[in-house]
Order: C-alpha cells, then structure tokens, then sequence
C-alpha cells in the first residue's frame, strides 16, 4: 500500500476496528455510500485486541490500507492504535504507522474513589498530593459553561478529582510526552485521544475539566477525548439509559472540549449505539469520534451463520464455554441463561437469538438480544483456535461478498444515524 495514514484533526471520524482483517472492503463500501463527511479509521486495534487475535499492528495496517487501496478508498485514512498503556506499545505501533494514539491511563484510576466518605477521602488525599501538584490552581473556582451549566470546583470536586485521576493524569502526561517524542524523532505527524471511558462511574465535568486542561497544559496534542458517559454502554447492544439526560451531557462535555480546546468528544464502545448517534453528533456541532470494533466480528459472524450453520452451532457452544472467562475486561451484563442453547433452538432462531441487531426495540433501552454479547467478549478465543478460526476466515475468504453485503448495511446505519444529527 503506498498510501500513508495521516491525522485527521476535527473532522468527524468513524473508527472501523476489525479483528479478523477481512472487514475493510465492507467498511470501505459503507463509507462510500454513507459517510460523505465523515473522515474514515480503517486501521484501528488495541494493544488488548491484537494479543487476544495474535495480531501484528503491522498486520493491522497491512490488512487495512490493502483492502482499502484495493477497494479504491482515496480519501484520507487515519490509523488509531487504540488503549495504549506503556512506552513499547507506542513503539511498535508508530513504527507500523499508526497516526492517532489512544492513551489509557485507567491502570492508575482509583476506580474506588466515587465511593469514598469524607473521612476516606482526606485520608486518601493526604497520601497522593504528589500526584496532583494542580489542586490548589483549581480549587474554589468557578466554570461557566456555554451550556449555562457551572462548574464548581469545590473542595469535594477537586479532591475526589485528585485521587481517583492524581496518578493516571501523570501516566497520560508521561505516555503523551513519548508519543511526541517518538514522532517528532521519527518525522511523522500524529495526534492523540485520552480514552477515561473505561471507569465505572461516569465521568463528572468537573473530572473532565480538570483531565482535559491537565493535559492540554502539558502540551499533549489532543484531538479527542472520551469520557465515561451516563448510562450504559454496554458492548454489542444499543446504549441504555435516558437518551434526554444523555443529550444534555453530551452538550455539557462538548462545551468543556469547546471552553479549552476545541478537541472532539469520543465515543469507545461505539458499536450498535444507533439510538444515541444523533444527538452524539448533533450536541458536539460535529467534533465527534466513534470507535467500533467488536460488531464488526459478529457480522463475520452472520457471514458462518449463512453460509455453515453447523459452524455457527459449534462457534457458539464454544463461546458460551468462554464467556465467563473473556468477559473479564468487558462492561456486559448478559449471562449465559439469557440466550439459547444450541440444542434448543434451530437455525434462525439461534441467528436472531445471538446477532439481531435492528430489532424494534423502545429506544434508549437496549437491545433485547444478550446472545450478541456472548459472541462479542469471546472474539479473541474463537479467532485463535486452531478449528474455529480457521473456520470464520476461512468462510469469510469464501463469501466476500456476503461479509461486504452485511457490513455495507449494518454500518450504513450507523452512518446514517450519526448523520441525522450533523
Ligand atoms: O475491544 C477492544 O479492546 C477495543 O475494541 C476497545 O474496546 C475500543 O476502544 C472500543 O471501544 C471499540 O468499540
């Protein structure tokens, strides 16, 4: 592939995470059809997907920029590697090209921090101050947002703020600070995304505020960034929550991105977060990022349930054998007695049962089938076992046209959602 990743800056971008390295001709297809202004990731893995599938990242681009070249993608393409934690995993994905480096510095978040009482609290403080020099610069101060909303950054705000993210803002600073180095060593252009959606609780303003300026005061190159948003979103379903609190947070982050940046709201876990996907791009006015990766394997999926529904049978009894392990690192909430056994359910039952996507489900509430996320959380064994490996590729080397088909359509959904709000 001649053609070289570059960063995209503030355009609104689509990231296409593929686990098998057979997705981008149907990524490509949706895109020509349905994401005219929209600027496309094709090349997109993270350091935990590409060791689950046994992936190189230069596998990953190569894989990428290929089929995209081959499919006559002549647009922009930016190239994300995605929940990065230490130095090595910038090198080897700089040194395969990647442009847009999604930092994860959720290693060092206190996750237990929104639970602590006072007393725990100072305690806790008293303890990390080392790690949050900031404090007193943001203490008693006082945001107006563009929304009207105000930020008030009390004792509690800040503190709270300071151990739960003390140590991983130094993290990302660190890990920012060799990116930079590496590229600018290196000649290449590149920007970086701070991912925090990985926490339990949502992400409060006032945590945002103080993450973004954080790292915009040390000169990170940020060109998104991702909270943890209100509601669920869970992986391989619709979001579930309340799509009007959502909007007015959306808006309310946005404007924090607005007030020190201006750098784009990023959505992880984007996959089949169709309901939400309008107000997404219509609250940030168009500087938005979404990352999909896992509903990209199940529509491989759907390519074996088509055309080797024996197979599909034999994928799914192994991923329900899996799924209490894989589902370790996942936010899903489905259990094994939510979707059937093969046993109990014939041919397009188990297809409806464990990949529907459109169902007319109420909005906002999720979808009703958890078999998608029996399937999503267990991509990394099915994909590296010896039989059933070879099996999906195999099937998707088969029927190119069915997997292009397939994902033509399910991301021209989502494309079409994210632009009804643009
Ligand atoms: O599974 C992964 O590690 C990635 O797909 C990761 O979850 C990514 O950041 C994402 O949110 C894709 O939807």
């Amino acid at each position: 592939m001649s053609k070289k990743c570059v960063a995209l800056g503030l355009k609104p971008s689509f990231g296409f995470g593929d686990r098998t390295g057979l997705a981008t001709p149907g990524h490509v297809a949706s895109m020509k059809r349905c994401g005219s202004g929209i600027a496309a990731i094709y090349p997109q893995q993270s350091i935990r997907e590409m060791t689950r599938t046994q992936r190189t990242p230069e596998g990953v681009m190569a894989d990428a920029m290929n089929a995209a070249e081959a499919a006559g993608w002549t647009d922009d393409i930016g190239a994300d590697a995605d929940h990065l934690k230490v130095p090595n995993d910038v090198d080897i994905t700089a040194a395969a090209g990647f442009t847009f480096f999604t930092i994860d510095p959720s290693d060092d978040v206190d996750q237990k921090a929104d639970d602590y009482d006072e007393t725990t609290l100072r305690d806790k403080f008293s303890s990390c101050q080392d790690d949050a020099k900031w404090y007193d610069g943001y203490l008693g101060k006082s945001i107006k947002l563009g929304t009207g909303t105000t930020i008030d950054l009390d004792e509690e705000a800040c503190m709270r703020a300071a151990v739960k993210y003390g140590k991983a803002i130094k993290r990302a600073l660190d890990l920012g600070d060799y990116i930079k180095k590496v590229n600018e060593e290196a000649g290449n252009d590149y920007e970086i995304e701070l991912s925090v959606d990985e926490t339990d609780q949502p992400t409060t303003l006032a945590e945002h505020y103080i993450i973004a300026d954080q790292c915009l005061q040390g000169g990170m190159k940020l060109v998104s960034l991702a909270p943890r948003f209100i509601g669920d979103f869970e992986k391989g379903i619709d979001f579930i929550g309340d799509l009007a609190a959502l909007e007015l947070s959306l808006k309310d982050h946005a404007a924090v991105s607005e007030a020190l940046g201006p750098y784009k709201i990023s959505l992880h876990s984007g996959s089949d977060k169709v309901s939400m996907y309008g107000i997404l791009a219509s609250s940030t006015g168009g500087k938005f990022h979404v990352k999909t990766a896992g509903t990209s394997y199940l529509e491989a999926l759907r390519v074996v349930a088509r055309h080797d529904s024996a197979s599909f049978r034999e994928i799914i009894d192994f991923s329900r054998g899996r799924y209490e392990t894989d589902k370790a690192t996942y936010h899903v909430s489905a259990t094994l007695a939510d979707a059937p056994e093969t046993a109990d359910a014939d041919d397009a039952t188990l297809e409806s049962e464990y990949l529907e996507m459109w169902a007319d489900v109420p909005v906002g509430k999720g979808f009703t089938k958890p078999g998608r996320q029996i399937l999503h959380c267990t991509f990394g064994s099915v994909l590296t076992d010896d039989k059933l490996g070879k099996i999906v590729h195999d099937c998707l080397k088969s029927h190119p046209e069915t997997y292009i088909e397939v994902l033509d359509d399910h991301f021209g959904r989502h494309l079409d959602a994210l632009k009804s709000g643009m």
